[in-house]
C-alpha cells in the first residue's frame, strides 16, 4: 500500500522509507512520540499531502492515478472534530450520510448518541464530539479508515463502542489504520513504531503484534 514514502516538515525529513502493507479486514497501528510523523502519515495515506518520495499504491495501482477515487475510498478522523457549533448532531451528520449512503440511526446508536441527536454541536461535552465525528466515520461506508488518536475523549464505554465498530468494519473488509498513545481494543495488528518509541509500550498490543518496517528521522 505505501511504498518507501519520505515526507519532509519544513526543512525537517519527517518520514524517511516508510513502507506498509495492509490486507482487506486488516489493521495498523501507528505509534510514536510527539512530533513523531504519525498524523504527517495519516494525512499521506489519506491523499491530503503529497510525499516527497516514494508511493501510495491501492489495489496496486498508484494512488495519483485517480485522487477523487482514492478520497472515496477515506474515512478520515483528525485530531479536530470539524462539527459545525450552530448545527445539531444529526444535521452535522447528514452531510455524510447523503454522500456516503451510511444509516444515520444506526452509526447515532453506534456510538450512543441517539438520545443527543438534536442537541446543537456547541452543547456537547469533548467526548460526545468525539463520539460524533465517529459516527461520521461510521456514515462516510468507506474501506479505509485513517483514525488520529480515536480514543481522545472518550470514557471506557465509548472506547469499547469504538473497538466494536472498528471489529465490524474490519469483518466487512474493511482496513484500519489508527494512530494512538494508549493501548486500544482492536484485536489483531500491525504495528509500525515511528522511531522514539519507549520501551514500556512493547506488549501493549498483544501477542498478535507484528512490526513492520519504518525509519523517520
Ligand atoms: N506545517 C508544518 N510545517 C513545518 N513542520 C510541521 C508542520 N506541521 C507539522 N510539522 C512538524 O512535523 C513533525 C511531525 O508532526 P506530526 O503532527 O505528524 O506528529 P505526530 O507524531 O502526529 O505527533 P503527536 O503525537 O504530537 O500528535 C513535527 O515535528 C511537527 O512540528
Amino acid at each position: 500500500m505505501a511504498e518507501s514514502l519520505s515526507v519532509f516538515r519544513g526543512d525537517r525529513l519527517v518520514l524517511d522509507d516508510v513502507s506498509l502493507t495492509l490486507e482487506r479486514g486488516g489493521a495498523l497501528l501507528l505509534t510514536g512520540p510527539n512530533g513523531a510523523g504519525k498524523s504527517t502519515l495519516l494525512r499521506v495515506l489519506a491523499g491530503l499531502r503529497r510525499p516527497d518520495g516514494g508511493a501510495l499504491l491501492w489495489d496496486g495501482e498508484p494512488i495519483t492515478e485517480d485522487r477523487t477515487a482514492h478520497a472515496a475510498r477515506v474515512a478520515y478522523l483528525g485530531h479536530q472534530d470539524a462539527l459545525k457549533p450552530s448545527l445539531t448532531v444529526r444535521e452535522n451528520l447528514a452531510l455524510f450520510a447523503r454522500a456516503g449512503g451510511g444509516d444515520m440511526d444506526a452509526a447515532l446508536k453506534a456510538v450512543d448518541l441517539l438520545h443527543l441527536s438534536t442537541l446543537p454541536a456547541r452543547l456537547l461535552s469533548a467526548g460526545q464530539k468525539r463520539r460524533t465525528a465517529l459516527a461520521r466515520v461510521l456514515l462516510a461506508q468507506a474501506p479505509l479508515w485513517l483514525l488520529d488518536e480515536p480514543s481522545l475523549g472518550l470514557d471506557a464505554a465509548a472506547v469499547e463502542l469504538l473497538g466494536e465498530a472498528i471489529a465490524t468494519h474490519r469483518a466487512q473488509g474493511g482496513l484500519v489504520v489508527a494512530t494512538t498513545h494508549v493501548p486500544l481494543p482492536l484485536g489483531e495488528v500491525s504495528h509500525l513504531a515511528l522511531p522514539g518509541m519507549p520501551d514500556q509500550s512493547r506488549g501493549w498490543w498483544g501477542a498478535d503484534e507484528t512490526d513492520l518496517t519504518g525509519d523517520a528521522a
